[in-house]
C-alpha cells in the first residue's frame, strides 16, 4: 500500500495544494508547476479533499480522485496524497493543525486559486489559518478581482507581499499572502463534469 504520509525534513518548505480534484486536470498540474517556480518550494503535496466543508455537493469516491490525480500529476517533487482521509480532518485548519504537530520544523505554504481566496472568510477558523501559514495565491480566469477584493484579501492588506518577491513568502512570519499573477489556464472541474455528462 502507498504510504500516505510524504517525507519531509526540518527547513525544507512544503507547499499544500487542498482540492476536491472531481475531476484533477491540466489547471491543477499547471499551478503546481507554477507555484514551485514562484514560490521557490522543495515540494508540493496534493492533499485529496474527502470532501468540501462548504460543498453540498459530495465529490466522487476518493480512490477515484487520488488515482486520476496521480496519474495527471507526474513530476518528481510532486506527491498526490490522501492525508486528510487518514488524519480524519476535512477543514483546513484542523489538518494545519495536525500536520504541523507531525512534522516540526517543516515550512508549509498554502496554495490556493484566486476563486478560493475570495470566498476564505467562509473557511472555518480562517484567521487562524491566516496566523498559522503564509498563503500562496494563483491566478485563476475571472476571479483575479474578486480575490484582491475579498473581505481576506482586504483585512490582511498590510500583510501582502508582492509577486515580485513571491521567492520570500516561504520565509515569512504569518500572517502573509502573496498573489502570483501567472499564466492562466481556463479549465475547471465543473465544467468537465459538465462536459462529461453531454458525452
Ligand atoms: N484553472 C485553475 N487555475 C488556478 N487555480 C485553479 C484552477 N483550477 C483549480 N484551481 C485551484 O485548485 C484548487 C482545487 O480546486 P478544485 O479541485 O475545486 O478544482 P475546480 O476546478 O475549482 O473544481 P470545481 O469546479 O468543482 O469547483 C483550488 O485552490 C482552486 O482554486
Ligand atoms: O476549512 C474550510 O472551511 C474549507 C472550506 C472550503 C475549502 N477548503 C479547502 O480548500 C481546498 C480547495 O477546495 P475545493 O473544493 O475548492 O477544491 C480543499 O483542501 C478544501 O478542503 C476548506
Amino acid at each position: 500500500m502507498r504510504c500516505e504520509f510524504p517525507q519531509a525534513r526540518p527547513g525544507q518548505s512544503i507547499g499544500l495544494f487542498g482540492g476536491s480534484f472531481d475531476p484533477p486536470h491540466a489547471g491543477h498540474v499547471h499551478v503546481t508547476r507554477e507555484a514551485l517556480k514562484r514560490f521557490g518550494l522543495d515540494r508540493v503535496w496534493w492533499l485529496v479533499s474527502p470532501g468540501n466543508v462548504l460543498k453540498t455537493r459530495g465529490p466522487a469516491p476518493m480512490k477515484r480522485r487520488l488515482q486520476a490525480a496521480r496519474e495527471i500529476m507526474d513530476h518528481p517533487r510532486v506527491t498526490v496524497t490522501g492525508i486528510e482521509e487518514r488524519l480524519g480532518t476535512r477543514a483546513t485548519a484542523d489538518t494545519l493543525a495536525r500536520l504541523r504537530a507531525l512534522y516540526p520544523g517543516v515550512r508549509f505554504v498554502w496554495l490556493m486559486g484566486a476563486d478560493n481566496l475570495a470566498q476564505f472568510h467562509r473557511w472555518k477558523d480562517w484567521q487562524d489559518i491566516m496566523q498559522t501559514v503564509p498563503l500562496g495565491v494563483l491566478a485563476r480566469p475571472g476571479d483575479r478581482i474578486s480575490a484582491r477584493m475579498s473581505p481576506a484579501a482586504r483585512i490582511y492588506r498590510q500583510y501582502r507581499i508582492s509577486g515580485l518577491a513571491s521567492q520570500s513568502l516561504i520565509h515569512a512570519r504569518a500572517p502573509a499572502w502573496c498573489f502570483v499573477n501567472v499564466p492562466m489556464v481556463d479549465l475547471s472541474s465543473t465544467a468537465i463534469r459538465a462536459q462529461r455528462r453531454n458525452d
